[in-house]
């Protein structure tokens, strides 16, 4: 129940206790998914894709039996994913989120596999489910310096050989975690750190439906942590968070923010 004047930024409302509990907040987290890169021209999960890989459940294609079954098919399309990324820029809401850190703790901890984070300056970021930019030995784990050779191979085509490992010769695998592999040990507890010492949770961009990853922000609420929402579609989280704002990434966070 918000019951002073909301802050209107543009069309958008955002309740006063919202805008009070950042304001008193020491040290805020802030969870997000693939909505908050969307601004900056990165596809969501849920966005149907267009193109060459408009024919391809995410779901499916980011699984280690898709990898056995095709690497070349699943490399393209992380090689593909990630110059899409390196093609595009962090957007008003990262930039934002990495400002609040000149004089907050701010702890980012991300769904995306994206670098948008980082690269709009915040430091403190936990990947939970890895990064297109750490490409590591599917056998013996060693992070892979190499460079792909053709970059842009992988937007012409279907399928492009994963490198092979330096040290084990077997093939180099994209750094994120696929649907029933096991969350990384350190960014996980770093994350769990993050909630745990949080004044206030900010969750953007997220529909709130991957697990483990999804009961981070409800924990939260258990704590009785204020959690503020920014999502301009309700998501699975909506009906428990504190307040949820149907604004985008790069509109509220910098209405909330600034
Ligand atoms: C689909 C779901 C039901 N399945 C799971 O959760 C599974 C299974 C499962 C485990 N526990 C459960 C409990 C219940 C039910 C199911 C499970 N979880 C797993 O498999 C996990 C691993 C899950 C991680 C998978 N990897 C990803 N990504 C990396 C790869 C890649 O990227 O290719 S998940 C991937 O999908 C998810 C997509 O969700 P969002 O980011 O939220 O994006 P989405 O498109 O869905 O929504 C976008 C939102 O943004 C909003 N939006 C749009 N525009 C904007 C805008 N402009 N601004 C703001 N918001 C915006 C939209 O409205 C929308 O709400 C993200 O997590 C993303 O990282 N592993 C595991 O459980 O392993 C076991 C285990 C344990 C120990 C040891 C061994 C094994
Ligand atoms: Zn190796």
């Amino acid at each position: 129940t918000d019951d002073t004047v909301p802050r209107h930024e543009g069309d958008i409302a955002i309740p006063a206790a919202a805008v009070e509990a950042v304001r008193r907040a020491e040290v805020i987290t802030v969870f997000t998914g693939a909505g908050m890169s969307a601004d900056s021209g990165i596809a969501t999960f849920r966005d149907t894709e267009t193109g060459l890989w408009a024919r391809f459940d995410p779901t499916e294609i980011a699984t280690p039996a898709a990898w056995d079954n095709d690497p070349g098919l699943v490399w393209a399309w992380y090689q593909w994913r990630a110059r899409l990324v390196c093609d595009a820029e962090p957007n008003a809401g990262h930039r934002a989120l990495a400002s609040l850190e000149r004089d907050r703790g701010v702890f980012v901890v991300t769904q995306n596999v994206d670098d948008l984070h980082e690269r709009a300056g915040s430091t403190a970021v936990s990947h939970l489910h890895g990064s297109l930019f750490a490409p590591r030995c599917s056998n013996c784990g060693r992070l892979y310096q190499g460079t792909d050779a053709d970059p842009e191979r992988a937007v012409q085509e279907l399928r492009v050989e994963p490198p092979s490992c330096p040290i084990c010769l077997s093939p180099v695998r994209p750094g994120v975690v696929w649907f029933g592999e096991g969350l990384p040990a350190g960014e996980w507890q770093a994350a769990e750190n993050a909630f745990a010492f949080a004044d206030v949770v900010l969750v953007v961009g997220t529909s709130g439906v991957v697990y483990p990853a999804a009961a981070l922000p409800e924990q939260a609420l258990d704590r009785g942590v204020p959690v503020i929402e920014f999502n301009p579609e309700p998501s699975a989280l909506s009906r428990f968070v504190t307040h949820s704002v149907r604004a985008s990434a790069g509109v509220g966070l910098p209405a909330l923010l600034e």
